[in-house]
């Protein structure tokens, strides 16, 4: 478990992620070739591909936004339901660029995501993420008037102040400085090691090596599972 003032962990042992032939994409039509992967607890997967080869699809299969077209997916043994109360208490995500509460403070925004999910100690939770975020100063900012890397450590603070087994982030590195990369990839190794599974989306070869394990290299004519080394070297020959 995290130390003091930070949102409960909740551990669990079997696959976190099981995906297998899984089919995504919009009006029938599929965005990648089917894919296969399992994510165990404590463990960091990321999803790699060219822009377009259907990333941010696949994480919104993961967190029930999206309904697949095909095959069979799994979070935590049973199919996805956004709507149960077990799978929301578990899943923490951040994907879209603006999924603030726009009238609210930074502080607010966090303290109203903490104490929403149950969290104990919602005061010391978001003091300690304004300041690993960097955003204590703009605590009683509106979000309007951060910056756009201010606003996606926003985003990220909130991930961390929910419980969660499984964190799903969509190129959490987007607009960070790089202090502020580092930092995610030192949180996002905690994780791991207190057992939580992380399923990424990124275009950051120091990211991918700096805290995943296997990587999934999505595309048309075949999706598959590639080592780290792969995913970096594939990286480095269509850089973003
Ligand atoms: N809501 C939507 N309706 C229809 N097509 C969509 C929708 N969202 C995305 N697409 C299409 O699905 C394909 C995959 O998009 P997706 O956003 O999953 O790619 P990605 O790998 O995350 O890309 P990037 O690296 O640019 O973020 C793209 O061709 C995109 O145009």
């Amino acid at each position: 478990m995290h130390g003091a003032g930070t949102a409960t962990l909740a551990v669990v042992s079997k696959p976190v992620v099981r995906a297998q032939d899984l089919l995504v994409g919009y009006g029938g039509a599929p965005v990648c070739a089917p894919v296969s992967f399992t994510l165990a607890p404590g463990k960091v997967l990321a999803l790699v591909g060219a822009n377009g080869s259907g990333k941010s699809t696949v994480l919104r299969s993961v967190i029930g936004l999206l309904e697949p077209s095909g095959g069979s997916l799994q979070v935590f043994g049973s199919a996805v339901d956004e709507r149960d109360v077990t799978f929301r208490t578990r899943v923490s995500s951040v994907l879209d660029d603006d999924a603030y509460f726009p009238a609210l403070t930074v502080s607010e925004h966090l303290y109203l995501t903490a104490r929403g999910h149950g969290v104990l100690g919602a005061d010391d939770v978001v003091e300690e993420l304004l300041a690993e975020f960097g955003l204590t100063e703009h605590a009683r900012s509106l979000p309007v008037a951060l910056s756009s890397g201010q606003r996606r450590r926003l985003l990220l603070a909130a991930g961390f102040a929910r419980p969660r087994a499984l964190l799903v982030l969509d190129e959490p590195e987007q607009r960070l400085d790089r202090d502020m990369k580092t930092r995610l990839a030192q949180r996002l190794n905690d994780e791991r090691t207190h057992g939580g599974a992380v399923l990424l989306a990124t275009h950051d070869a120091d990211l991918l090596r700096a805290v995943a394990d296997r990587a999934v290299l999505l595309s048309d004519e075949s999706s598959r599972l590639v080592s780290v080394a792969e995913a970096v070297d594939m990286i480095g020959r269509n850089p973003s």
